[in-house]
């Protein structure tokens, strides 16, 4: 089976590389002021040129205005915007039409009702990122080293690709993709050694294990039979207006 791999929140050029060097699908850095893992533009911009080309970069952003997207992709220009805040659908709708480029939408998950949600926003994004809801009281809205139960999302039927997301880890990451064969993973806190800081062993860790149970699990998949979330992707608008 295919995984997408995504290695979130990576700030220095030693990590990033360590994600790159050992095949990460997608890099993402995290515009956040509050967040140990958010990095001004300068720093994204040397990033961003570093990792264009051998992997998807993603900006991650949380309920950001035009203005703050727009700094953003003009200084990093990513491949994909990941919405992590609370972005109602039409929100993600005007973002994408307004900077012409994939977003992905981060929701918590912590029961079955939350799957409700799924629907209006499969409608709008080229992809979701199925993250565990933040504990209470938390400063940051994801990247908390907390899992949901992955149950709920067993047999999960959508028109877009998802990455899986929260407390995951080198050492459970398999054990998930086992479980649900999720289109993608996505990690932050995981593969850290402290808050923020990345650990180039345990990023290419996470890689090696994550990797090794798709390679399973495609060896025990039927010919020609896809995990949920395979529909492509719709073409993403062109720019509507030029951002400022
Ligand atoms: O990682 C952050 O600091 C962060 C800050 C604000 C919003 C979102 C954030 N992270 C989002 C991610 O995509 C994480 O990779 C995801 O929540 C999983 O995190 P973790 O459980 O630590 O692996």
């Amino acid at each position: 089976m295919s995984l997408e791999i995504k290695i979130c929140g990576l700030s220095t050029a030693e990590t990033l590389e360590a994600a790159l060097g050992a095949g990460a699908d997608m890099v993402g850095m995290v515009f956040f002021a509050p967040s140990p893992r958010h990095v001004d533009l300068a720093v994204a911009a040397g990033l961003g040129a570093r990792a264009r080309g051998r992997a998807q970069i993603v900006a991650l952003t949380v309920d950001a205005d035009d203005a703050t997207l727009a700094a953003i992709v003009d200084a990093l220009r990513p491949d994909m915007l990941q919405l992590h805040g609370r972005e109602a659908p039409a929100r993600v709708a005007a973002i994408r039409a307004r900077f012409g480029l994939p977003v992905m939408k981060a929701l918590g998950i912590a029961t079955q009702d939350d799957l409700a949600a799924l629907p209006a926003y499969e409608a709008v994004a080229d992809r979701l990122l199925l993250d565990a809801k933040p504990p209470r009281g938390a400063v940051l809205p994801g990247g908390n080293g907390v899992a949901f139960d992955w149950n709920l999302l067993a047999g999960l039927d959508l028109a877009r690709p998802y990455m899986l997301s929260g407390g995951l880890d080198p050492e459970n990451v398999a054990g998930a993709v086992r479980l649900i064969h999720p289109p993608g993973v996505d990690v932050s806190s995981g593969v850290e050694r402290g808050p923020g800081i990345k650990d180039p062993f345990r990023i290419e860790a996470f890689l090696r294990a994550a990797r090794g149970a798709a390679k399973e699990a495609g060896a025990s998949r039927p010919n020609g039979t896809e995990p949920a979330g395979k529909t492509p992707m719709p073409p993403s608008p062109a720019r509507e207006t030029s951002p400022s």
